[in-house]
């Protein structure tokens, strides 16, 4: 029994001593004198040392920095801790340098003091920490110089900041102390308030759909300045501990959206002056086709002498001209022979017929629109006093122009600016401006039609055309030129104008003027069978018709019309039969327009 004991304990004191020669770090056993009592192999083969070697030193003479009292002090520590583990560099027989972990045991035995060290040889995770290292500071600068700020979006949406870049300290103005510390300013906040529902909306599917997003939005600075962001994240989501978040970082794109906006406004202007240029072109496609000036103009009348002196008078000033006349007088040709002789006539003269354009868009006409100024308005349109701009405007007929128009057109008489429909910025142009209308103007300025302030502004120089018939001395001219023009646009060889036909249009009254001449040579040209300028039937019937509708006086047309309600009430002025109950107006005010007009009932 006893021999199997000491066989077991035997097997034990081997184990044991095997177990520690072969134990993978170093053992010493060390006494309070810090004698070294016994060594594994490890510690042999780690430092270099036979075990006889290390038999025969203390401790402290391994390292060539410890001594007597740092032994001491590390004996005291180890006595009041029992166990005690710390790193140090140890050398080895040859010099070499080894890291080392040591723990050290504090053991009593048989009454004597030892210390069991274990020193293990950290070489392999001293080099992975120092790689780790080098790479966290490898990305510290990396990050730092990142354009952008790192921040987490916590799952109750307050984006909050966690780590901030030097880059984004300049941009924001923010230090990190502002916006990861102070709970008071989150990530949202920077956000510009218009942009915030977005962007937590795509952060809110990023959250869902765990993908990468890119958003950009406005931020406000430290300093109050807003700059464009442009954001790049991903959702985060883990079930486990619930970390929920937005991970992402921003660059500054403020510049690259300027340059953005400067670019689509450059397209914009471009797509303009393009749609300028062609409608420009179009005009002037249109009148290079007639050419205007004095040599077109056939006259040898006093009366039209003087409109023409009156022409050159007013064409090299910048006066706005005003020309009276009946239709067809020539009132078109004026305004061209003005802008002729002007120093405006490089461009093109841009004509607005003020009769021809419905109300509605005789204001786009005039000052363009936006796209989408209105239904309709599908591009952008530069209005015609854009297009005038350096050059002059005829604005035909203007006695038709709508009252609310004529407040603007006497803006731009008066100051040079309007506005383009459906832009608030005021648009500036130097526009000459000649206008024309056979209405009487001052009466229409009585009445209320035509405002007097936009009349007085546009009768600096009036220009009055005679009409053809108190100017008969002309017809024999424009006659002749007017054949000749005919013939050879037909082909025809009209050679004479017999005396007879002369008389007869010289006759005539005219009231279409020299459209109505021009337009019967015309006629009489294709008509005529052989050389001499014959008039037909067709012009008698003409004149016949003409002479049977002649135009009346206003007062001739009241006094028949009071007259005629004189008759069907027997000459019954006031009263609920009477002619002033009929035509609307005081019985006073009828029996003095009676006395104006010399009406008196018969006896
Ligand atoms: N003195 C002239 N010499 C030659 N042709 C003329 C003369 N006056 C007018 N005409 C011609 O008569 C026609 C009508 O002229 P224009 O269109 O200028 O008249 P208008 O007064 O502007 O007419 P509206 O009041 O109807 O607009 C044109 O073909 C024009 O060339």
């Amino acid at each position: 029994m006893m021999s199997h004991l000491s066989e077991q304990h035997d097997n034990m004191m081997r184990l044991s001593h095997f177990t520690m020669e072969y134990a993978p770090d170093a053992i010493f056993w060390v006494d309070s004198e810090a004698r070294i009592h016994r060594v594994n192999e490890m510690a042999c083969r780690l430092f270099g040392y036979s075990q006889d070697e290390f038999l025969h030193k203390k401790v402290y003479e391994l390292h060539p920095e410890e001594n007597v009292e740092i032994w001491q002090k590390r004996w005291n520590t180890l006595k009041e801790h029992k166990v005690v583990t710390f790193e140090k560099l140890q050398p080895t027989k040859n010099g070499q340098w080894i890291p080392v972990e040591v723990t050290q045991n504090f053991i009593e035995f048989e009454g004597q003091e030892y210390s069991c060290n274990f020193v293990r040889d950290i070489t392999a995770r001293k080099r992975a920490e120092d790689e780790l290292q080098e790479s966290q500071r490898t990305l510290q600068t990396l990050i730092h110089n990142l354009p952008g700020a790192v921040y987490r979006c916590k799952h109750d949406q307050q984006l909050t900041v966690e780590f901030i870049t030097a880059w984004s300290q300049r941009i924001t103005g923010y230090t990190p102390e502002d916006l990861i510390f102070n709970k008071k300013i989150s990530r949202v906040e920077l956000i510009h308030p218009e942009d915030r529902k977005k962007v937590l909306r795509e952060y809110e599917e990023a959250l869902k759909e765990q993908k990468p997003g890119r958003l950009n939005y406005r931020i406000i600075t430290m300093s109050g300045d807003i700059k464009w962001i442009s954001d790049r994240f991903r959702g985060v989501y883990s079930e486990t501990n619930d970390i929920v978040a937005v991970e992402g970082f921003f660059n500054d794109i403020t510049q690259q959206i300027e340059a953005e906006k400067e670019l689509t406004q450059a397209l914009l202007e471009v797509e303009y002056f393009k749609n300028r240029l062609e409608e420009e072109n179009i005009y002037l496609r249109q009148e290079i086709k007639l050419t205007y000036n004095f040599e077109n103009i056939h006259s040898q009348s006093e009366k039209y002498k003087q409109v023409l002196a009156q022409v050159e008078q007013v064409a090299a000033t910048d006066a706005t001209v005003l020309i009276l006349g009946e239709t067809g007088t020539g009132k078109e040709l004026i305004a061209h022979a003005v802008h002729n002789l002007s120093t405006r006539r490089e461009r093109s003269l841009v004509k607005v017929n003020c009769a021809a354009l419905p109300a509605n868009l005789i204001e786009s006409e005039l000052f363009g629109h936006e796209k989408g100024a209105f239904t309709g308005a599908i591009a952008r349109k530069a209005g015609r006093f854009e297009l005038a701009d350096g050059s002059s405007i005829f604005l035909d007929e203007i006695g038709e122009l709508p009252l609310d128009l004529q407040v603007k057109l006497l803006r731009v008489l008066q100051e040079g600016e309007f506005d383009r429909l459906g832009n608030p910025q005021t648009l500036k142009v130097n526009v000459r401006v000649i206008a024309a209308t056979n209405r009487d103007l001052e009466k229409a300025v009585q009445n209320g039609t035509f405002r007097e302030d936009l009349f007085y502004r546009l009768n600096v120089f009036p220009i009055h055309i005679p009409p053809l018939r108190d100017r008969p001395e002309d017809i024999p001219l424009l006659v002749k030129y007017f054949t000749q023009k005919f013939s050879k646009k037909t082909g025809k060889q009209i050679e004479r104008v017999p005396r007879k036909v002369m008389n007869i249009l010289q006759e005539y009254h005219w009231p279409g003027n020299i459209r109505e001449l021009e337009n019967i040579i015309e006629r009489a040209v294709i008509l005529s069978p052989g050389t001499r300028l014959e008039l037909g039937d067709w012009f008698s019937a003409k004149e016949s018709q003409s002479k049977s509708v002649k135009l009346v006086t206003l007062e001739e047309t009241e006094r028949t019309h009071i007259l005629k309600a004189l008759k069907k009430t027997h000459w019954r002025v006031s009263g609920e039969k009477g002619a002033a109950k009929i035509l609307n107006i005081n019985p006073q005010t009828l029996v003095s327009r009676m006395k104006k007009l010399g009406i008196e009932r018969p006896a």
